[in-house]
Parts: C-alpha cells; structure tokens; sequence
C-alpha cells in the first residue's frame, strides 16, 4: 500500500520561514517517494528568473502573472520576497483525482487553502528550525544578498500556525534527521513527541 496516497486526496501544504530547508526536505522527499505514484511533488510558478540557485521553478514574466492569476491559472498565489508566487492549478484536479500533493507555500496563504478545500483535504507541514540556523542557512546558500537576508530573518516569526491538521517537524539537526521526519509526516506517522505539536507557534 502507498502510505502517502488517500482515496480522498491530499493537499500537503509545506510551511516555514525563508531558510529552514522546506526545498531541500521536497527535494529529498521527491527523490525518496518517487516510485509512489500517488504522491505528487509539483514546481510553483515564480516570477524569479530561471536558473537561480535552490529549488527548480516555472518562471513566469511579472507582467504576466496577475493576468494569469485572474485567469484562474493558480490554485493559490501569493507576494513575498518582491515576487509572485503560484501553486499551479492542476493541483485542484490532482486532489480530486485522489493524489497526495506536496508543495511548498507562504503561511499566509493557509487560510485561503482551508477555505478552498477544507480540513479533510488539507495538511499543513511546519518545518521550524531556530534563528541561527535561519541566518547560517540563508547565508551559506548565497541566493540574496544581505539585505535580503535581513528581511527574511525579520519575517521568520511573522506568523503563528495554529488550526487543524498541522504537523510540526524540527530541521534544526542534521540533514538526514529532518528528511526522516519529514517523510513520516508526510505519510502521516507519528512524529516522536519532541519533534511535533499542533497548535504551536513557529
Ligand atoms: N538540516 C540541515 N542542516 C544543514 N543545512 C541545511 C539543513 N536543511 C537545509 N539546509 C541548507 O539550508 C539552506 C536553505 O535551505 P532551503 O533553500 O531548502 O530553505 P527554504 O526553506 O526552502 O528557504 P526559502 O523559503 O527561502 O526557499 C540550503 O542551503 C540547505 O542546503
Ligand atoms: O514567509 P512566508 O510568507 O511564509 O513564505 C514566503 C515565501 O518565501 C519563500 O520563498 P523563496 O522560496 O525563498 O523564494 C517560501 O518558499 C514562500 O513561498
């Protein structure tokens, strides 16, 4: 039985702040469930060229994203960072069609995401890892110039996620510790207790 796959289909809504590894857990997340077929692991369009380091993306020009969005082109889009972001809108249908879909967003879009598909469809992944991490992560990896790291370090704790359905899952050790555990919740085992807690803030 694949244990990440539901007959009813499943959002997996993967949440955290800028650096905490969220691409790096889906990348291995992707590579490790690939022979899964009933869970998907889909590219956001952002309107970032291509070719820049970190996660693979479909770039979408700025002056087309809005008209897009209108279009219906997203299941859910969002700003942050100066960009436009998207979860392309066949994840709708791969939901209802019974998939496990797994995608990286911006907390401030998970009560847009209750909304259109309810708790039964719905599972909020919150990697937490703590600041100083945050700040080692962000600079090593060399995407964004310091500034950038300064206002991403800024908007870590912007957000509290609480509600249902909401799994916690530390990257605060080593890599390999928070793939396991990232695996585990996305095929919904238990977590062990030190590692995961509803409604906690990030
Ligand atoms: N457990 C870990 N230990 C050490 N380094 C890690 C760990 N997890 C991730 N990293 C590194 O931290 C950096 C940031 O990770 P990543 O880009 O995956 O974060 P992110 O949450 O997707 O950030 P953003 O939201 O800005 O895209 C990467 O260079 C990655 O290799
Ligand atoms: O802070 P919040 O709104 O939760 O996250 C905002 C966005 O920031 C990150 O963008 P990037 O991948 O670094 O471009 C996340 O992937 C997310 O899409």
């Amino acid at each position: 039985m694949a244990h990440g796959g539901s007959e009813q289909g499943l959002l997996i809504l993967v949440v955290g702040p800028s650096g905490v590894g969220k691409d790096t857990l889906l990348d291995a997340a992707r590579a490790r469930l690939h022979d899964d077929e009933t869970i998907l692991f889909p590219r956001r369009c952002i309107t970032r060229p291509a070719g820049c380091a970190g996660e693979i993306h479909i770039p979408i020009r700025a002056e087309d994203f809005s008209s897009m969005a209108k279009q219906g082109a997203f299941l859910l889009s969002w700003r942050a960072h100066n960009l436009c972001y998207g979860i392309p809108g066949h994840v709708r249908r791969d939901v209802a069609n019974g998939k496990t879909v797994v995608v990286n967003a911006s907390r401030s879009v998970i009560d847009d995401a209750r909304d259109l598909l309810g708790n039964r469809h719905l599972r909020i992944i919150s990697i937490r890892a703590n600041k100083d991490a945050l700040r080692k992560r962000l600079e090593a990896r060399g995407r964004e110039d310091a500034k950038d790291i300064e206002q991403r370090l800024k908007r870590a704790s912007a957000y509290h996620i609480t509600g249902p359905n909401v799994m916690h899952v530390d990257n605060d050790k080593d890599l390999e510790t928070g793939i396991k555990h990232f695996i585990d919740a996305i095929q919904h085992r238990p977590i062990p207790a030190d590692q995961s807690a509803t409604d906690t803030a990030t």
